[in-house]
C-alpha cells in the first residue's frame, strides 16, 4: 500500500517505519525541515536496533531508504497515496487546517487517518471525508508496542474499519476496534487517569518524578505486565475492592488543565529525551542512542513475555458482557 504520513516527530518517522517494516511503501514529509531530516537517523537507528534482535521483519538499511522517502510538499507526499496518517501537533486549528489542505490535494478514494492521542477530529474534517476516516492511534515506540487503538468516523463503514484492522494484524499489531469515539479510547484514559495523580503528587509535594516510578516499576508494572488491572483484581479479592470503592478515602484529583511541575519544566526547556533533559536528566546522551536503549530492553521484555504468555489467557473465560448493545464497544 502507498501510504502518506503528516508528520515526522517523535509519533510520524516511528510510523513510517512501522509501515516499512510491514513491506509498504511510505512518503513522509513535515513542515519543519530540520525535523524531517532527522528522520532518516532515527528510522535507521531504531531498524538496526531492532535488526540486531531479529525483530526487524527483513527490512535492510537500504530497504529502509527505498519504502520511505522524504518529501517537502504535501501534494507529493499524498500523491497516489491509499492512505494518509496525520502525526501532527495535538492542536485542534493546526490540524483541522491540514485536513482541509489534505481535502484538496488527497486521492478521492484514500484512508484518511489520524494518531491523536485525545481529540474528536471527525469534526475537524471535510465532511465528505468522513466515510474514509478513522483515528489510528499508535503507542510509543510503535514498532514495539502492538496495540493500536481504531475508530472509524460516524460515517465510516464497518467494514472499511475492518479491513485496515486485518491489515494490521497482518503486520502483527493488535487493534482495538471502539465502535464509537472516546477520547483516550482505553488505555489512553487509563494513562491519563494515572498521570493526572502523577501531577497531583508532585505539585502537592508527595513525591519526586523518581519516586513515582520506583512505585510503578517496582510494583504496579510487574503484575500489569501479566495481569493486566482486571485479572489482577481477581487476585487481590472483588470484596477487598468493593471495600475500597465504598471507604472513599480520597478523591481523585480534579483536572486542572495543568501542573505547576510540568510548566515548571517547560519554562526551564526541560521538554524531554529529544532535548536530553525532561522529569530525569538524561546527561546530553544522542536521543537516538537512548531510544535505541529503551528498544533494546524492550525487545528483551517483549521476548519474554511472549515465552512467559499473558495469565489472563488461562482463565476458563471472562463474566458475561451485561452491557446494553448501544454502550457496547
Ligand atoms: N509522543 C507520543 O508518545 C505520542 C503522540 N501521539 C500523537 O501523535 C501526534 C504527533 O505527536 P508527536 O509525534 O509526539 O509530535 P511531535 O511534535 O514530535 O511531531 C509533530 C510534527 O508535526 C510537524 N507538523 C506540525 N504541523 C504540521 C503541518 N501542518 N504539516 C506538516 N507537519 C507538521 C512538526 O513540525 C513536528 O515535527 C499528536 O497528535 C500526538 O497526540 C500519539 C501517540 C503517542
Ligand atoms: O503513551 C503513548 O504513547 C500514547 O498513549 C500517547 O498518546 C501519548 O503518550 C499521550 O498519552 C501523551 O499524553
Amino acid at each position: 500500500m502507498n501510504i502518506a504520513i503528516i508528520g515526522a516527530g517523535l509519533m510520524g518517522h516511528a510510523l513510517a517505519l512501522v509501515f516499512a517494516i510491514g513491506g509498504h511503501r511510505v512518503r513522509l514529509t513535515d513542515s519543519n525541515p530540520e525535523a524531517l531530516a532527522r528522520a532518516p537517523g532515527l528510522m535507521e537507528k531504531a531498524r538496526a536496533t531492532l535488526e540486531a534482535e531479529s525483530e526487524a521483519g527483513g527490512l535492510s538499511a537500504e530497504g529502509l531508504r527505498q519504502n520511505v522517502t522524504l518529501h517537502a510538499t504535501l501534494a507529493e507526499t499524498v500523491a497516489d497515496a491509499a492512505l494518509v496518517i496525520e502525526a501532527i501537533i495535538e492542536k485542534p486549528e493546526p490540524k483541522r487546517a491540514l485536513f482541509a489542505e489534505l481535502d484538496a490535494l488527497m486521492p478521492a478514494e484514500a484512508l484518511l487517518a489520524s494518531n491523536t492521542s485525545y481529540l474528536d477530529v471527525f469534526p475537524l474534517m471535510p465532511p465528505a471525508r468522513l466515510k474514509r476516516a478513522l483515528i489510528m492511534h499508535w503507542y510509543t515506540p510503535p514498532y514495539l508496542v502492538d496495540l493500536v487503538d481504531l475508530v472509524g468516523s460516524p460515517d465510516c463503514p464497518e467494514a472499511v474499519v475492518e479491513e485496515l484492522a486485518a491489515e494490521l494484524r497482518r503486520m502483527g499489531k493488535v487493534p482495538l476496534v471502539m465502535r464509537r469515539f472516546l477520547p483516550g479510547y482505553i488505555a489512553n484514559r487509563l494513562q491519563s487517569a494515572l498521570s493526572l495523580e502523577c501531577y497531583r503528587l508532585m505539585d502537592e509535594g508527595y513525591a519526586t518524578p523518581q519516586e513515582i516510578d520506583e512505585a510503578i516499576i517496582h510494583g504496579l508494572g510487574l503484575r500489569l505486565l501479566l495481569l493486566g488491572q482486571m485479572a489482577k483484581g481477581d487476585f487481590t479479592g472483588l470484596p477487598l475492592s468493593a471495600h475500597a470503592l465504598a471507604n472513599r478515602m480520597y478523591a481523585p484529583p480534579e483536572p486542572q488543565g495543568r501542573s505547576t511541575t510540568l510548566d515548571a519544566a517547560l519554562e526551564q526547556g526541560r521538554t524531554g529525551v529529544m532535548a536530553g533533559r525532561g522529569f530525569y536528566d538524561w546527561g546530553g546522551a544522542d536521543p537516538a542512542t537512548l531510544m535505541a536503549e529503551r528498544d533494546r530492553r524492550l525487545i528483551a521484555l517483549k521476548r519474554a513475555l511472549r515465552q512467559i504468555g499473558p495469565m489472563a489467557g488461562l482463565a476458563a473465560g471472562t463474566t458475561p458482557d451485561n452491557r446494553q448493545d448501544e454502550t457496547k464497544r
